[in-house]
């Protein structure tokens, strides 16, 4: 079928990479693997993993050693954030201007990767964002397009958000500087451990963007070729500067491409794009009422088995290994109160890890998941949940209520659920790399 789309699944460009000697994540075939070893992930989101490198050195190690406790091998973490008026972003940022790069702040990433190397982990990078809470793509078109940047948490508008801010991919002024973010953060040595990251094993792959969408549900198709070409292009971009690391899109699968598995299939058809990723959002995709669970359980229980698994047959036709990066629940009673418990978010999480780990060990092509996201110690200072400038980072970002899909060092049934599914996932490892 795909071939009649004239999409030819070509083989990743790293696969050539799965020799013993090869310290970097590599794939050989449908799977990772590291060393030469098969490479399950057992991750966690932990998008201001850098901002604690650079601001709060003893919390990142405090988190570090509790995610590494848990089983964690693999965080995934914003490289850059950029200056901008969108009331829902994080500050500082790491560009106030085009071309200029806040060194502190770039440095926080060497501490995060020399703390990560320490303890075995590898890092998913990833260089843009297509949501506001780090200035992302809409930042780069108020500095390139003079278009103003609207918060959709502002304006409530995130169709016309999301149609806007997908002009980037041809904003070629916008291109330019998000190439040479790229070519800035890829060719940078780390100030701590001396090595290029170009050359750092710790990093396993370079992510094109958070969640990059094609734009919104009317995409037409020319913006639809667009955005499958923006993908190729920069996968082949960062290839050009990077053969060691693999390259991932960001992508949240089909709904963030506009429903069309073609488009979604395409989009990760190009060579240079080793693997596929996945994202999983019952409350956010409105398939689950937080306050009227009992009435949208079970709806919400068949969307997201079908969503898991018909992602991972996308992976087998394509021929590639695929990762669910990103999935999460609140609290129960829609709560932000670290202090509520999680009886529908630990009832979901082990829906997501009976489906990703049992077909894993089951051979199929889905190579680990990463949570959303680690919340740790961090705590929320505001009786309203928002967000401000000094306050805690934890794994919602300022776009979001402190303490809505957090995962905090306190969730004890929740840590326990995620211990048991890494190490099954570490066993399976083990036992396929004795063969
Ligand atoms: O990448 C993302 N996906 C979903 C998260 C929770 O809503 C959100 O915070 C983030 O923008």
């Amino acid at each position: 079928a795909l071939l009649m789309m004239g999409v030819v699944p070509a083989a990743s460009a790293a696969v050539k990479d799965a020799a013993k000697d090869n310290p970097f994540v590599a794939v050989q075939k449908t799977h990772f693997t590291r060393n030469g070893n098969p490479y399950y992930i057992a991750g966690a989101n932990f998008w201001y993993g850098a901002y604690l490198g650079a601001n709060d050195r003893p919390r990142l190690l405090k988190e570090l050693d509790t995610l590494k406790g848990l089983g964690i091998n693999n965080l995934r973490v914003l490289a850059v954030s950029e200056q901008t008026d969108m009331k829902s972003a994080v500050r500082p940022a790491t560009t106030s201007a085009p071309g200029q790069y806040d060194e502190r702040l770039l440095a926080g990433m060497d501490v995060l990767l020399a703390e990560m190397g320490r303890r075995d982990m590898t890092a998913v990078i990833y260089l843009n964002n297509f949501w506001q809470w780090s200035g992302g793509m809409t930042q780069y078109l108020n500095w390139f397009a003079g278009t103003p940047a609207l918060d959709p948490n502002v304006t409530k508008d995130y169709d016309t958000y999301m149609r806007e801010t997908a002009r980037f991919y041809t904003n070629d002024k916008a291109q330019a500087e998000y190439r040479n973010v790229i070519r800035t953060f890829i060719g940078r040595t780390n100030t701590v451990t001396g090595k290029p990251y170009a050359g750092d094993p710790v990093i396993m792959s370079w992510q094109l963007a958070n969640e990059p969408r094609p734009g919104n549900a009317g995409v037409s198709p020319q913006e639809k070729a667009i955005y499958v070409k923006w993908i190729a292009d920069t996968a082949a971009y960062i290839r050009g500067l990077d053969g060691n690391h693999l390259v991932s899109t960001g992508s949240e699968g089909l709904a963030g491409s506009a429903q069309d598995a073609a488009l979604f299939e395409q989009a990760h058809a190009s060579r240079d794009v080793d693997y596929l990723t996945y994202h999983l959002w019952p409350k956010n995709w409105g398939w689950i009422d937080s306050k009227r669970v009992d009435a949208t359980w079970s709806g919400a229980l068949e969307k997201s088995s079908h969503y898991l698994n018909v992602h991972i047959d996308y992976a087998k036709k394509l021929g590639k290994p695929i990762v669910l990066e990103e999935f999460g629940m609140d609290r129960d009673g829609a709560s932000f109160d670290v202090k509520a418990s999680t009886t529908v978010r630990d009832r979901f999480y082990k829906v997501v890890f009976d489906v990703v780990v049992g077909r894993a060990e089951r051979g199929d092509p889905v190579a680990g998941f990463n949570f959303w996201a680690w919340g740790g110690t961090g705590r929320a200072a505001n009786a309203d949940y928002w967000w401000k400038e000094g306050n805690d980072l934890m794994g919602d970002p300022p776009q979001e209520e402190q303490g809505l899909y957090s995962v905090f060092d306190t969730d004890r049934s929740t840590l326990a659920l995620i211990r048991q599914y890494a190490d099954r996932l570490h066993a399976l490892e083990r036992k396929r790399g004795q063969k």
